[in-house]
């Protein structure tokens, strides 16, 4: 199996390297990472698009800075519409995004068993076009999206774009903050992308 990896900063890929992975630079948010997997797969042509780098982790979610999260589905958070307090995602909207999909994007069959290899946590993790900054939002985004582990700001571009090309994808978030009240000073950088480095290292090819 050929697997290219797609992550948003230069920063990341310098800590990510040595791994005999092809890996990609996509810029921040999901437009950039739906643009440079787009490029990478028709240069590529892989079988599996991994979406990696920092991330931050719910409070619900029992993660802490320095654990992994790998998707069981990779969610658009934020792509719908509000009504007062209420969010409605695009099903309840009646716009489908790739066929007969939603918010929610599928993703490769073999994650669930890379991440109990990993020792990795597995569940949804979100895409938002913010960071989170404030705790009574992480509680609206834990309730909107229950069992939520992480959120960060790429992993749906970069499956939407492997949905179009009919190519798997999966998610892998190092996490090097908690969601909430901004406090950059406890984001643990080394400490999460080392963590992703030693779950790539344990991905079958
Ligand atoms: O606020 C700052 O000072 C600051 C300094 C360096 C980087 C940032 C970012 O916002 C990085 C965004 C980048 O990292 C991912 N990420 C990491 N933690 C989170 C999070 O809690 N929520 C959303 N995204 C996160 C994200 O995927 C971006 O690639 C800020």
């Amino acid at each position: 199996m050929r697997a290219i990896v797609v992550v948003a900063s230069e920063l990341e890929a310098r800590r990510l390297s040595n791994l005999d992975l092809t890996l990609y630079v996509s810029g921040i948010g999901s437009v950039n990472a739906a643009l440079a997997t787009m490029r990478a797969i028709e240069r590529e042509h892989p079988d599996l698009v991994v979406s990696t780098g920092i991330g931050g982790a719910y409070p619900s979610s029992g993660l802490q800075p320095g654990d992994v999260a790998i998707s069981s589905e990779i969610v658009y958070g934020a792509l719908g519409a509000m009504d007062g307090a209420r969010f409605l995602d695009l099903a309840e909207l009646g716009f489908p995004l790739v066929g007969e999909m939603h918010n929610r994007l599928p993703v490769w069959q073999g994650a669930a068993s890379w991440a109990s290899r990993a020792n990795a946590a597995f569940g949804p993790l979100l895409t938002l076009e913010t960071v989170t900054g404030d705790d009574e939002i992480a509680l609206v985004l834990e309730r909107r999206f229950p069992g939520a582990l992480t959120e960060g700001m790429e992993g749906a571009g970069v499956a939407h774009a492997a949905l179009l090309a009919g190519v798997a994808a999966v998610e892998v978030r190092g996490v090097s903050n908690m969601v909430g009240r901004r406090d950059r000073s406890s984001w643990r950088l080394p400490e999460a992308l080392d963590a992703v480095k030693g779950t790539l290292a344990r991905l079958d090819r």
